[in-house]
């Protein structure tokens, strides 16, 4: 998979969206690692939540573009404008919807779920800045704390995703996720088996300072292959 072009994108969008990062980069490169799972899949639905710079899900529907439909989600409006850029600069089908982790979607729609969450271990207070309200106007400061700030454990994004999952993933639905180690991948993987998914630590990389891993998650009674 070729890392898309982000020239278009500048410092000042990058004073509110995401910049790609080793944590973005890990996301892509376990996607590269699949492809040939994910070709077999054949998704017809594809979604990033919270794409940022739209690199992640660009890259994909350049892949896949040709079978499914490809969308992405950003609870931050800037983001939703700089993946579509993102997407049109790199010749890329897809579009981006601004909303709250899946909420424009149907139940049980998506094939394929993307997810680097905002995952840094905060306090709850600097959550409290965020507000889940899709109609009201960001501040430039409050769509940057909605990139990286995870509350306690850096969970409390990636909790409600796991709650829902049920109702996003479609029967044959898989998820790869982005987590930090401060999130207790451990805990999360038996918290899933017991909502009857199957959980693996399917990449991991040690940048200085923070150990990353890629979660795959299906559901255990499928078929597919995890690994
Ligand atoms: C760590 S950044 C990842 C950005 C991009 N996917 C990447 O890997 O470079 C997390 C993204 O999730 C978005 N986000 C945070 N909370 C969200 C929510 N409740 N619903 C949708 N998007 C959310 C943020 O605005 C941000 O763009």
């Amino acid at each position: 998979m070729e890392t898309p072009y982000t020239d278009h994108l500048t410092l000042e969008d990058y004073e509110q969206v995401y910049e790609p990062a080793e944590d973005s980069f890990l996301l892509l490169d376990a996607l590269e690692k699949d492809l040939e799972y994910l070709e077999q899949l054949q998704p017809h639905l594809c979604l990033e939540m919270g794409s940022g710079s739209g690199v992640i899900i660009t890259a994909l529907a350049k892949k896949l573009a040709s079978c499914s439909l490809c969308l992405a989600t950003d609870i931050n409006p800037k983001a939703c404008d700089a993946t579509r850029r993102t997407a049109a600069r790199n010749g890329a089908r897809l579009d981006s919807i601004r909303c709250n982790l899946t909420d424009a979607l149907r139940r049980q729609s998506v094939d394929l779920l993307l997810f680097n969450p905002p995952y840094v271990v905060t306090s709850d207070e600097e959550l409290h800045t965020q507000k889940f309200d899709s109609h009201s106007e960001s501040s430039t400061e409050r769509n940057l704390v909605f990139s990286w700030a995870g509350g306690q454990d850096g969970r409390r994004v990636t909790d409600i995703l796991l709650k829902q999952l049920d109702d996003i993933l479609s029967p044959r639905g898989v998820l790869y996720l982005l987590l930090l180690r401060e999130n207790k991948p451990e805990d999360i993987i038996t918290h899933l088996e017991g909502l009857k998914f199957r959980a693996v630590k399917f990449m991991e990389r040690r940048i200085p300072g923070e150990h990353l891993y890629i979660l795959k998650v299906t559901r255990s009674s499928s078929s597919s292959s995890t690994s």
